[in-house]
């Protein structure tokens, strides 16, 4: 089969950076794809690498789809090399012409799916399961001010940032924020692969305490896997690899090696949708998805997915905390009519 290809890069600054223990990230830069057939029916896509989970990184996406041209078929698509993640991840979803943009109304064909992209409590309907969704916190202190108001929204699982500020003075605001929390919340911690062992180990010691910790996730670097295999056997708050399992062939090696916690998957740097599927299909593994702070393109493409290949009631990190301030289908019709 044979498309008609258009591509623009973007760039879109957070409303607050991220703050991480990889570091703060203030802007999202990605790439929207449209493909049309030959009916005239539109198929849109998004790449939106995180190079430092070890995705491609911009300008290697940027080349691969300048040499192009303005067509490509399907065979091109299914063989893209997997060392460009986020273009597999784009370039299959755009094939999904169920999801499609008319004159910028947003529209899907999957019922309610675009309201339960926004509506924290909706729900992404699915074979086997509802998903909800969980909201990042803001890092540190600030996170004591904001629960309340996503609580309200209709959140129930939060996701908080750690080693982002000395670990004592970091403690001591988590014991104000889980004494705070509702005993009927979920919170998952996020270290990045910032902490060492023996801070890993003072962390889950104080998770233990906690029900409502439903994990703690990417304590150690990713080359410490078996130092994570045994946090995992230690402690009774489970471990989620993250950076661990970025893309597709991590996946595999961590599930090869042993690795039967938690997974989080992040669909738009993971890999093929196509192949992920595979993979899930055949192994049993506890999924969380997340998002990649892409744009409503991607997300919905990565929702999908997620209603699709969820079997366990793990919220999806896609709480919408308005990441930038432009309204979605504004800022993606000036991108297309107005590209610079
Ligand atoms: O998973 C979520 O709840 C939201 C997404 C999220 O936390 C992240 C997205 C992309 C990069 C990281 O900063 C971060 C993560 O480590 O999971
Ligand atoms: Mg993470």
């Amino acid at each position: 089969m044979l498309y008609q290809f258009e591509f623009r890069p973007y760039r879109r600054q957070f409303k607050r950076a991220l703050s991480t223990s990889h570091g703060n990230w203030d802007i999202r830069e990605g790439i929207i794809l449209r493909f049309t057939d030959d009916k005239g029916a539109i198929g849109w896509g998004e790449i939106a690498p995180i190079p430092w989970f070890g995705s491609e990184t911009l300008p290697s996406a940027i080349n691969f789809c300048r040499q192009l041209g303005d067509e490509i078929t399907t065979e091109t698509i299914f063989s893209i090399p997997s060392k460009l993640p986020s273009c597999q991840f784009g370039f299959e979803s755009a094939l999904n012409f169920g999801f499609w943009i008319l004159d910028f109304g947003l529209k899907a064909d999957f019922p309610n799916s675009v309201e339960s992209a926004t509506n924290p409590q909706s729900k992404i309907q699915n074979l086997k399961s509802k998903i909800a969704y969980s909201c990042l916190l803001p890092a540190g202190e600030a996170a004591l001010h904001q629960w309340q108001t996503l609580w309200q929204q209709g959140y129930r699982t939060f996701k908080w940032k750690i080693n982002v500020v000395p670990i004592q003075d970091e403690i001591k605001i988590f014991a104000k924020l889980i004494q705070a929390l509702p005993t009927s919340a979920k919170l998952r911690l996020d270290a990045n692969a910032g902490l060492n062992w023996s801070a890993a180990n003072e962390w889950l010691k104080v998770c233990e305490n906690y029900s409502q910790i439903e994990f703690l996730e990417q304590p150690l670097p990713v080359e410490q896997f078996d130092a994570m295999l045994d946090l995992a056997n230690r402690y009774s708050t489970p471990i989620a690899l993250d950076e661990s399992v970025a893309t597709l062939s991590q996946l595999q090696t961590c599930y090869e090696k042993g690795w039967r916690s938690i997974f989080v998957i992040k669909p738009g740097i993971v890999g093929s949708p196509r192949l992920l599927r595979q993979f899930c299909q055949q192994h049993d593994i506890d999924v969380v998805f997340s998002s990649v702070f892409e744009t409503v393109i991607g997300r919905q493409a990565a929702l999908n997915l997620a209603a699709e290949l969820s079997h366990r009631d793990r919220a999806v990190g896609f709480g919408v905390n308005h990441w930038f301030n432009e309204d979605e289908e504004t800022w993606l019709e000036n991108l297309w009519n107005n590209p610079h």
